[in-house]
């Protein structure tokens, strides 16, 4: 695709304006939300080694947890130390890293996990047991009753080992509403740091997330975790939900990774919550540091970063058709709620397709000093460039090899004639290859 960094030019600079505020921007924030207060707890190293191709040696998890280290994030949560001897002493060695952020390990609600993971150095404890009649019938088989003195047993020994603890259900939206919220209140009573809801299988929507956050705010007064698959597409919105409802801790896993299409991923919940409070978010995470964690596990797990990525797919920040490229060079917010350099990534308007317009192309030739060129050579050129990619899209080389010879022919007064010469997008590109 032919592309230029449509942002380069001080004539650009110069019309650039501050953005207009967005009339639909909430002016009293509901006292409850925490939008511009919350945590993200990074699951790459526990949800993400349930992603299908995930297997991370030790050197790569200590690369992965100091590179998310770097942007800020609240805590890192790793694998069980009873899923095998490696996880055991992965959960030793990162833990002696003298990380900023928290580190975690996510456990089953069962003595034998707990007593393992104590001794591994970590911060504190996940503990998690399914509370919906799937995981009660088909995975670990035990009632409520059971599940709540167990709860209570385990907590209280992480609390006495000085631990951080958090209990979540899971499957919550699909277990009983009354039980959930029985549980809930039990282990707050007995002083749990956070609650957690996970949405195993996504199937929550935005509405059912309000709803039982707001609900279970109103019950517990510890702090409340939510975790959300995106089998249906709506791990980011669910999680934006979620702070609205009063939740305080999100779980993310780099690009998504994790059990089956994954969860919330960071850099989406990075760019939904820039959109809702840029200042808190530039302020307590490092944004620009997201593509260089997104590359490494991508490259760890051997998968390429999606095309359509939130901030790092490849056309995140390109602009094509010409009405919103003209727009675009007069004043960025027009098109775009969130600022490339902000991430450090950079803009791109497309030219050499049949949908661009004579101020892209005009705003090219600016870009190449092709003084001589007035306005009604950027719109002559225009109907060539659509006239020539109505057979195939041109480079970026080919459009400024266009301009360069029509600029040179109309020094000489030949351009009318330089131009009907031209009929195909080869032509173009072989005065280019020439050229070199
Ligand atoms: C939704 C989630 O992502 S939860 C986190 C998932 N993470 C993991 O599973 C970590 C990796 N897992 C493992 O390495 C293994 O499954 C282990 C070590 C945890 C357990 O291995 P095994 O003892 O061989 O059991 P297996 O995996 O076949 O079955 C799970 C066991 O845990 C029990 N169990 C399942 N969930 C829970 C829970 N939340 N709390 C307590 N026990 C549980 C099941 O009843 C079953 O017990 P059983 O051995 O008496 O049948
Ligand atoms: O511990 C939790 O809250 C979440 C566990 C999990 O990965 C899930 O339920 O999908
Ligand atoms: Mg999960």
């Amino acid at each position: 695709m032919a592309q230029q960094n449509g942002n380069s030019s001080a004539q650009d600079q110069q019309r650039t304006r501050e953005p207009i505020v967005s009339p639909y921007m909430p002016k009293y924030p509901d006292p409850m939300s925490n939008i511009s207060n919350f945590k993200i707890i990074e699951s790459t190293l526990r949800e993400g080694e349930q992603f299908a191709n995930a297997f991370f040696d030790t050197e790569k998890k200590i690369e992965i947890a100091k590179a998310l280290d770097e942007i800020g994030v609240d805590y890192l949560e790793l694998t069980s130390p009873a899923a095998s001897e490696q996880s055991r002493n992965d959960c030793k060695a990162i833990s002696s890293l003298g990380l900023k952020a928290k580190i975690l390990t996510h456990v089953r609600c069962h003595m034998d996990d707990a007593k393992l993971a104590i001794d591994t150095g970590v911060d504190g404890l996940d503990v998690v047991i399914g509370t919906s009649s799937y995981l009660r019938e088909f995975s670990h088989g035990k009632d409520m009753d059971y599940i709540t003195n167990k709860a209570i047993e385990v907590i209280s020994f992480i609390k006495e080992k000085g631990l951080e603890v958090r209990f979540s259900t899971e499957d919550s939206f699909r277990s009983d509403l009354v039980d959930l919220l029985s549980i809930y209140k039990a282990v707050d009573k007995i002083g749990v740091n956070r609650v957690g809801i996970a949405d195993t299988v996504g199937c929550a929507n935005p509405r059912q997330v309000y709803e039982l956050v707001r609900t279970l705010r109103s019950v517990v007064s510890c702090d409340i975790e939510c975790h959300f698959h995106n089998d249906t597409g709506c791990a980011i919105a669910n999680a934006y939900a979620a702070l609205e409802a009063g939740a305080t801790h999100i779980d993310t896993s780099v690009l998504g990774i994790g059990e089956r299409n994954g969860i919330t991923p960071l850099g989406g919940l990075l760019a939904r919550m820039y959109a809702a409070d840029k200042e808190f978010v530039m302020n307590k995470y490092n944004l620009t540091k997201i593509r260089d964690v997104e590359n490494v596990v991508a490259d760890a797990v051997e998968v390429t970063v999606p095309f359509n990525n939130y901030i790092t797919g490849y056309c995140a920040f390109t602009h094509k058709a010409g009405i919103h490229a003209k727009a675009i060079l007069n004043n960025p917010s027009t098109y775009e709620i969130l600022k490339p350099e902000d991430f450090g990534m950079s803009r791109y308007v497309s030219i050499g397709h049949r949908l661009t317009g004579w101020n892209a192309v005009k705003n090219r030739i600016e870009q190449l000093q092709l003084t001589d060129l007035k306005d009604e050579d950027a719109k002559v050129v225009t109907q060539k460039i659509k006239e020539l990619a109505d057979v195939r899209p041109l480079s970026l080389d080919d459009v400024d090899t266009l301009l360069r010879h029509y600029h040179n022919a109309k020094n000489e007064g030949v351009h009318n004639h330089f131009l009907d010469n031209i009929d195909t997008p080869d032509q173009i590109t072989n005065l280019g290859t020439k050229e070199q």
